[in-house]
């Protein structure tokens, strides 16, 4: 059968010797009534039943399977065995007490909690008969030893209980109310936590509340009373003065109360608790120096309940961004407002770094707006110091320091550094290019990257024409229609300019001085944008000068803070750097314009403008790279010092000029026209078959035949005389030769009559 439940109502005291039940006089006692040698006691544990009491033996213990109580454990029945030895159950059973056979049995159960643990049984070894009466009468007496079992064992475990709470530190103390609260229970362990006898509390010789001092009296009597006006538990820390020491107990009570609600008892633990008082006494202090020195050393601190996503802070962080404490908004929301955008991005990412356990602290600067506008920078350094119970981080805490000061001076010298890099960068990208607009559009970005701006242009006065206007050499791309999208196209063509002053970057051009505009639609010179145009917030114009005069100017808008004063001093070496640029292609330029004057006063024959007889001869040259016919003429005027002579010399040059002019008009689309000195010219035809240059020879010759040249009041006519050599393959030909051959042409002209064209013999 399963008797696992019996058996765990027959707990191990109860097998062993602890619980003394003290029945051994009963045992006597129904031994006599019952006039049997042997009565005992018998709890039936797994594999023997114990002997907790008897009469007439001192058996111990007697193995399961032969023990008669048994079957009463089994059947939880009374049992009754008149001859053992005529009962088959019980003939061959090897059981001996006192040497002797147990012959007859007479059991009743002891029950506890409902389950049958053993038997009180007479025993004898002889058959004999039991009254009825007589064994109802041991039924009883079974039931009354049950219940005495069941008490005993009850108040086994309330004295190892007890016993547990007596070598405990924790003191237990009960209170009944009558009227008023009566200790009437105290642990003995009272002496050893409390430092007074439990007895002299019980009987009044000391009162506990005299134990306590300072405020504490007053606190127990205020538990006391509270429970009394019906509250159910309280709790409370006491200072006591033990004898050799003072501690600090921490008591806790609960009340019990009939159910028409008045007060029946109090119960309460006391225990000794100043080590952890001590503890939190010093945690209490070193909190107090830590919030002491923090407010020394001015450092903000920050808690931030990542759940509830509010964000205490002391009085010093809030100082720190000009807040009034009083005002300050714990939300999480409104911190973040106060950061820098610009730092927004990498502050979060710090902060999802730290909780995500990437790092192992959060350590990050970053920018704050002060309540006054400005922006303050701040170092913060914190940690997670809670987590939930899966280890999810719900708070983080630390500290803020002010490293405005710092960071300002650095980024200071940091931009100065970057600054002068990126005046050498504009300096040697134009002196590698020799080209100033890609110089200005390759520094651009820079400049606008380093003036923290939107928008940015460089821009030069060019006056050199009768309107003065602005090329622009670098701007930012702004588009937002047709018209300004073909005005980026122009600019990318270099052809963009800016020809009205009448407006804010005007205003720097014109005044010649900076211009700051934190608010430019209330500046007087501010025309507006036009329509479409991205919103101006703020404008720098700094005037690139020298000598005082205005040679261009740079614009910068839309940073995010106000522009200073301190940004045009800053940027004034860029700005110088860029006139000293500004200065050196003017410089340049004119260099170069009389260069070319030179050039061209070196090539031409002053009087007529024409080719001189060295560039003539240089052309001739060229011309032989690419075109295989050439025709070479020498045209001279006929009788020319009669010209001189007759009209006078200035007549002369008159005449040269028109005869170089009919020349040009004549022959300049089929070749080049050139004055060797003199009255002579010369003229070289490409391409032309012998044919079609002879007849634009002689096209010429009647030209000037045929017109009459007039000199102020005179009238001069004119005749030449053209000589003319030609070659196939002009390639590396020596025209000096060939000049030569069309003088002997020319000679025979002259020589049969003028008026004429001769040409080389052999080629016509
Ligand atoms: N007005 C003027 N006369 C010039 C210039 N250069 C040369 N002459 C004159 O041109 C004249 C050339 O005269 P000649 O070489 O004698 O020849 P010609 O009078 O033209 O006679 P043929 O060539 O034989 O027909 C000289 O009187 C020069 O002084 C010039 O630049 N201006």
């Amino acid at each position: 059968m399963d008797d696992s439940k019996r058996l765990k109502t027959i707990d191990a005291f109860m097998l062993n010797s602890e619980l003394n039940l003290d029945l051994d006089d009963l045992m006597t006692l129904l031994a006599e009534a019952y006039n049997v040698p042997i009565v005992l006691l018998g709890i039936v544990g797994r594999h023997e039943e114990v002997i907790k009491a008897c009469h007439g033996t001192d058996i111990k213990t007697i193995p399961r399977e032969h023990a008669f109580c048994n079957r009463v454990v089994d059947s939880g029945e009374a049992l009754v065995v008149s001859d053992a030895n005529e009962d088959e159950r019980f003939a061959r059973n090897p059981i001996l007490i006192n040497d002797n056979k147990v012959v007859f049995y007479a059991g009743t159960p002891i029950d506890v909690d409902g389950e049958t643990i053993g038997a009180v049984c007479l025993i004898d070894n002889q058959p004999r008969k039991i009254e009825n009466e007589n064994l109802t009468l041991l039924k009883r007496i079974g039931a009354l030893v049950s219940k005495h079992i069941a008490l005993s064992r009850e108040h086994e475990m309330l004295k190892r209980e007890h016993g547990l709470i007596e070598k405990s530190p924790i003191v237990l103390a009960t209170w009944n109310f009558d009227n008023s609260l009566k200790l009437v229970y105290i642990s003995k362990n009272a002496r050893a936590v409390l430092g007074a006898e439990a007895a002299d509390l019980l009987n009044g010789n000391i009162e506990l509340i005299d134990l306590m001092c300072d405020q504490s009296d007053a606190d127990f009597t205020f538990a006391m009373q509270a429970h009394m006006e019906g509250v159910e538990s309280h709790v409370c820390r006491l200072k006591v003065s033990a004898p050799t020491r003072t501690i600090w107990v921490s008591m806790i009570s609960t009340a019990s109360f009939n159910d028409d609600g008045s007060l029946v008892s109090v119960q309460a633990f006391l225990f000794d608790t100043s080590d952890q008082k001590y503890v939190e006494d010093k945690l209490n202090e070193t909190n107090q120096r830590m919030r002491l020195l923090l407010e020394a050393s001015e450092l903000g601190t920050w808690d931030w309940n990542l759940k509830a996503n509010v964000n205490q802070v002391n009085k010093r962080w809030c100082e720190i961004v000009g807040i009034d404490y009083e005002y300050y908004d714990s939300s999480y929301r409104y911190t973040r407002q106060l950061i820098h955008p610009a730092d927004l991005m990498q502050f979060e990412q710090h902060l999802e770094d730290h909780i995500a356990g990437k790092s192992q602290v959060f350590n990050t600067s970053f920018r704050m707006q002060h309540a006054n506008g400005s922006w303050v920078w701040v170092e913060s350094y914190g940690k997670i110091v809670e987590r939930d119970t899966n280890g999810k981080p719900i708070r983080i805490a630390g500290i803020h320091r002010d490293i405005t000061r710092r960071m300002e001076s650095e980024i200071f010298e940091r931009k100065k550094t970057q600054l002068l890099q990126f005046i050498n960068k504009t300096r040697a990208s134009y002196l590698e290019s020799n080209d100033l607009t890609l110089a200005c559009q390759t520094v651009l970005p820079e400049l606008i990257d380093l003036s923290d701006s939107q928008f940015a242009f460089i821009a030069q006065m060019q006056d050199h024409d009768t309107e003065p206007k602005l090329f622009i050499h670098a701007i930012s791309e702004i588009v937002w229609d047709s018209e300004s999208f073909s005005q980026y196209s122009e600019y990318k063509n270099r052809n963009l300019y800016f020809t009205s002053f009448d407006n804010l970057f005007g205003k720097v051009i014109v005044s010649g001085e900076v211009i700051i505009a934190n608010s430019p639609k209330n500046h007087p010179a501010s025309r507006g944008t036009p329509k479409g145009h991205p919103r101006i917030n703020r404008f720098l114009g700094l005037p690139i000068k020298i000598k005082d005069r205005v040679v261009g100017m740079i614009g910068l808008a839309n940073k995010f803070e106000s522009y200073k004063p301190s940004d045009a001093e800053f940027f004034q070496p860029f700005v110088d750097a860029l006139a000293g640029l500004f200065y050196a292609v003017d410089l340049e330029r004119a260099r170069a314009d009389a260069e070319e004057r030179l050039r061209k006063l070196a090539m031409t024959d002053p009087l007529t403008g024409l080719l001189n007889r060295r560039s003539f001869l240089d052309e001739c040259n060229r011309i032989a790279q690419t075109h295989k016919q050439t025709a070479v003429a020498i045209v001279d005027i006929d009788y020319f010092k009669s010209i001189n002579d007759t009209y006078g010399h200035d007549a002369g040059d008159y005449a040269l000029k028109e005869i170089a002019n009919i020349n040009q008009s004549i022959c300049n689309e089929h070749g080049v026209v050139a004055r060797l000195g003199g009255e002579e010219f010369a003229i070289v035809l490409v391409d032309k078959t012998p044919n079609e240059a002879d007849q634009i020879f002689e096209s010429l010759r009647e030209t000037i035949n045929s017109t009459q040249f007039n000199y102020k009041t005179d009238r001069i006519s004119l005749t030449i005389s053209i000589g003319v050599s030609y070659t196939m393959d002009s390639f590396e030909v020596d025209f000096s030769a060939y000049l030569s051959v069309a003088d002997q042409a020319l000679y025979e002209a002259k020589s049969i009559g003028r008026n004429r064209v001769c040409w080389q013999p052999g080629i016509r």
